[in-house]
C-alpha cells in the first residue's frame, strides 16, 4: 500500500520551473531514494511533500502531519541541552505522556546509536552525531513516513554507517522512507527503488538493479548527462 503518493507536482519560482509534473509513490516498508544533481528540484519537492511549501499544481497524498517525520538538512536541536533533554522537549511538543516520552526517548536513542552519549550537551557532538539526533527527533512520534533530506552529506563514516543501519532497521518494521542523497553507492545499498530527477522531472524509476547499467552512477550520467557529485 502507498504511504505517500505524489502526482503531477509543479512549482515555479518566477519563471524558473523547479518541479515540473513530478509523480511517484512510496510503499509501506519501502526506502525510496530521490536522486538528482544540484538544483534538480529535490528540496523543493520535499518541501511540498511535507507541507511547508504550497504546490502550484498537483497533489500529495501523505499521512497526517503528526505521522510524518521530516528531517531537514539543517540541524534543528538545542546545543545547550543534552540529547536526552532535547528529545524530552520535543516529546512534550508532541503531547506525549511522561512515561511514554521517557521510554520512546530511550528507544530512538538506541535506534540512532547514541545511547552511550545521551547525557552529553549536544554542543560537544560531532556534526554526524547531531544529524543522528535530528533523525531521532524525526522518529519520536512513531511516524509512518520518514523524510530525510541528504542525511549523510558531509558526515563522518561512523555516523554515516549508523544512519544507514538505523534506516534499514526501521523499514524492517514497516516505516516508509523517502530520502535524497548524492551518494550512489549508498542509494544502491539502501534503496528498494530510486527515482532519478533533473529539471524537476522524473527521468527514470526502478530498483537500483533495474536502472544500474553497469551501476547507478553510470545510469545517472547516461540519463542526466551529469555527474551526481558536486
Ligand atoms: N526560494 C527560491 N527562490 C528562487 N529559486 C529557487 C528557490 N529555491 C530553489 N530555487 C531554484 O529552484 C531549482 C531547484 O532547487 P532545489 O533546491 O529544489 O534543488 P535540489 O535538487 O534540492 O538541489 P540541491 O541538491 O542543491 O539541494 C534551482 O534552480 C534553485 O536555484
Amino acid at each position: 500500500m502507498a504511504v505517500l503518493a505524489v502526482e503531477g507536482l509543479r512549482k515555479s519560482y518566477r519563471d524558473l520551473v523547479a518541479v515540473d509534473g513530478l509523480g511517484f509513490a512510496v510503499r509501506e516498508g519501502e526506502t525510496y531514494g530521490l536522486l538528482g544533481p544540484n538544483g534538480a528540484g529535490k528540496s523543493t519537492a520535499i518541501s511540498m511533500i511535507v507541507g511547508i511549501l504550497a504546490p502550484d499544481a498537483g497533489s500529495v497524498s501523505a499521512p497526517p502531519k503528526a505521522r510524518v517525520g521530516y528531517v531537514p538538512q539543517e540541524v534543528a536541536v538545542y546545543p545547550d541541552l543534552t540529547a536526552r533533554e532535547n528529545l524530552r522537549f520535543f516529546s512534550g511538543m508532541y503531547g506525549m505522556r511522561r512515561a511514554e516520552a521517557k521510554s520512546r526517548t530511550t528507544e530512538v536513542l538506541r535506534l540512532v546509536g547514541l545511547s552511550d552519549r545521551a547525557d552529553e550537551a549536544v554542543a560537544k557532538y560531532s556534526g554526524g552525531m547531531q544529524r543522528r539526533l535530528n533523525i531521532a527527533v524525526g522518529l519520536l512520534n512513531r511516524p509512518s513516513l520518514l523524510v530525510l533530506d541528504e542525511p549523510t552529506a558531509g558526515v563522518d563514516p561512523q555516523s554515516r554507517n549508523a544512519i544507514l543501519d538505523s534506516v534499514q532497521r526501521m523499514t524492517g518494521e514497516g516505516l516508509a522512507v523517502l530520502y535524497t542523497t548524492h551518494y550512489m553507492e549508498e542509494a544502491q545499498r539502501l534503496c528498494d527503488r530510486v527515482g532519478i530527477i533533473d529539471h524537476g522531472r522524473l527521468l527514470a524509476e526502478g530498483t537500483p538493479a533495474e536502472l544500474g547499467e553497469p551501476d547507478l552512477e553510470a545510469a545517472f550520467l547516461r540519463l542526466t548527462g551529469r555527474e551526481l557529485r558536486d
